[in-house]
């Protein structure tokens, strides 16, 4: 597919004219295609940005990539937001990311400005830059090169938003003050070639093989690089056939973003588009352009609101369904709890934590979970949950879902994970007869755990990293309580706050909940013990 060229430079020296006369093709375009391309761009050096991304991906182990990384990848850095992405095998998308955004500031101040647990501590995260040892001066040019960059991407999305304001009769304005802060992104992809076990859904009939499975882009607009490397397709929307982009020196090609597209009232199409396997390394460079963490997300067409929260909590909800963001959103341990002992999480555990999935064993056909929120299927099984619900409306307005088990439910509960990695393909079942057995998939029993007398009942927390305002709320009637769980998850779950909650009053305290070497205690204070009065139901709170 040749795309249409549109002239960036001719844009911003043409004057009312010239931008009249783009905004008709830049508007037909997206209107059509979803996808242009863009050529004299003014201070963009496609020979240099490709040199730097080379260096950083190809001229630096993974270890070394690693301490640039993410808490989701690597329990020891504090860093949750951009930086460095590694592949994750065996899975649809396979590329390794480096990313960068926000350049003001430094972390500790960002640290110290923003409450840890809202949206704009995260995603306003200062960028992290590559320090390599003996790489002083080459880290430097590193950075000069994509800050720069970043602001070549940057001017080129707001031409074409000018464009696109003039072409639609959109006061430029309203674009403007929902994006002079913006979130962008800027990244670095490398695409090493697969050689791990490809899913099914990665294998054309062609015999092509995918390493980026179809996707609409989340942003406003997409600005892409790709280095004259083949591989990039789009779906055409007429035909739906797929069709390869043709490569051209020195330009970039834009697409228009789910969020243009609703902005636009549909006008904009945001197209589907996916990357191939190209049998050697592959680099790329998207700039990912969107809105301020706190704009409100209106259809200018309409001037409607298509999103009741601000850009920062729809992004979080929405990227979830990506693979390179599931463990940032939901990291799930089971618990048993015991008064004195405790099992081990072997069966759930993966390094940076995983995310299981519940429901009854009615709905045991494995598409049924692929996509259902836990909390939902639990809240339909038990059937006291409504009473419970509404009983505690007020507390379910302050803190979102909570799930409710009654000690005495022998409903049968089927509990698996979805699928992420190897170690996650285990199940676990709770049997009526109170027998705990987690298999894997080959239905390899890896641990089984008899009831006992001192066997009490079992819940399962929802940990949310600390990155999204989700507070996991756990309420237990026990004195003491004793988890054991690897120290793997305890250090991916670390920052978040882990509370006991009085459903009388509506309190909420904080137990310590300090880490060992290989197993975490949490003891009762005080002010849990007030707790033991309510005995029924053990609820458990995830704030969404
Ligand atoms: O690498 C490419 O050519 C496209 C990347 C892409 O579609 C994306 O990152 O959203
Ligand atoms: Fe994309």
């Amino acid at each position: 597919m040749k795309l249409v060229e549109i002239d960036i430079d001719d844009i911003l020296k043409g004057g009312e004219e010239r931008l009249q006369f783009w905004s008709k093709i830049v508007i037909q375009q997206f209107k059509e295609v979803g996808f242009l391309r863009c050529v004299n761009i003014p201070g963009h050096d496609q020979k240099n940005l490709l040199e730097k991304a080379n260096w950083f991906h190809l001229g630096h182990s993974e270890e070394q990539k690693m301490t640039l990384t993410t808490n989701r990848f690597n329990p020891a850095t504090n860093r949750l937001y951009r930086g460095f992405f590694p592949v994750i095998k065996n899975q649809g998308s396979h590329k390794a990311c480096f990313e960068i955004g926000n350049f003001e500031g430094s972390f500790e101040d960002h640290q110290a400005k923003h409450d840890p647990s809202s949206v704009a501590s995260l995603m306003l995260e200062p960028a992290q830059w590559p320090e390599f040892e003996k790489e002083e001066a080459e880290s430097l040019e590193f950075r000069k090169t994509v800050r720069a960059e970043f602001e070549v991407y940057h001017l080129v999305a707001k031409v074409l938003m000018e464009c696109i304001a003039k072409g639609l009769n959109i006061d430029m304005e309203k674009f403007r003050s929902r994006t002079d802060k913006t979130c962008a992104t800027f990244r670095l992809i490398h695409y090493p070639p697969r050689t791990d076990t490809i899913p099914e859904s990665c294998k054309l009939p062609t015999g092509e093989i995918i390493s980026t499975p179809e996707h609409h882009d989340t942003s406003i607009l997409t600005v892409l690089e790709n280095f004259n490397y083949a591989g990039l397709q789009v779906q055409d929307p007429k035909t739906e056939k797929w069709c390869s982009i043709e490569t051209q020196p020195g330009s970039f090609v834009v697409n228009c973003g789910k969020i243009l597209e609703r902005m636009t009232g549909g006008q904009l199409r945001s197209t589907i588009h996916r990357v191939l396997d190209l049998g050697e390394e592959r680099i790329s460079a998207p700039f990912f352009y969107e809105p301020n963490v706190d704009a409100d997300l209106i259809d200018f067409t309409t001037g409607e609101k298509w999103s009741d929260v601000p850009y920062g909590l729809w992004m979080v909800q929405y990227v979830k369904k990506f693979v390179e963001y599931k463990m940032v959103c939901g990291l799930t341990v089971l618990f048993f709890i015991f008064p004195e002992c405790s099992i081990p999480m072997r069966s759930c555990r993966t390094k940076s934590g995983i995310e299981w999935f519940m429901g009854t064993k009615k709905r045991t056909r494995r598409d049924s979970y692929e996509f259902c929120s836990s909390s939902d299927s639990i809240i339909a099984n038990i059937s006291t949950a409504e009473k419970i619900f509404s009983e505690n409306k007020e507390m379910l307005e302050k803190f979102g879902n909570f799930w409710l088990y009654d000690r005495d439910y022998e409903g049968e509960l089927l509990i698996r994970s979805n699928g992420l990695r190897e170690s996650t393909k285990s199940m676990a079942y709770y049997r009526p007869d109170k027998c705990i057995t987690f298999q894997t998939d080959d239905q390899k029993a890896l641990y089984e755990c008899k009831p006992s007398d001192n066997y009490e009942y079992f819940m399962m927390l929802t940990i949310k990293e600390a990155c999204f305002p989700m507070k996991p709320i756990w309420v237990s009637t026990m004195e003491s309580i004793d988890i054991r769980v690897d120290a793997d998850i305890l250090k991916a779950v670390n920052g978040s706050r882990i509370d006991y909650i009085n459903l009388q009053n509506h309190e909420i305290y904080n137990p310590r909940f300090c880490l060992t070497d290989r197993c975490c205690s949490m003891s009762a204070d005080k002010e849990v013990k007030q707790f033991r009065e309510h005995e029924k139901f053990y609820p458990l709170c995830v704030k969404l």
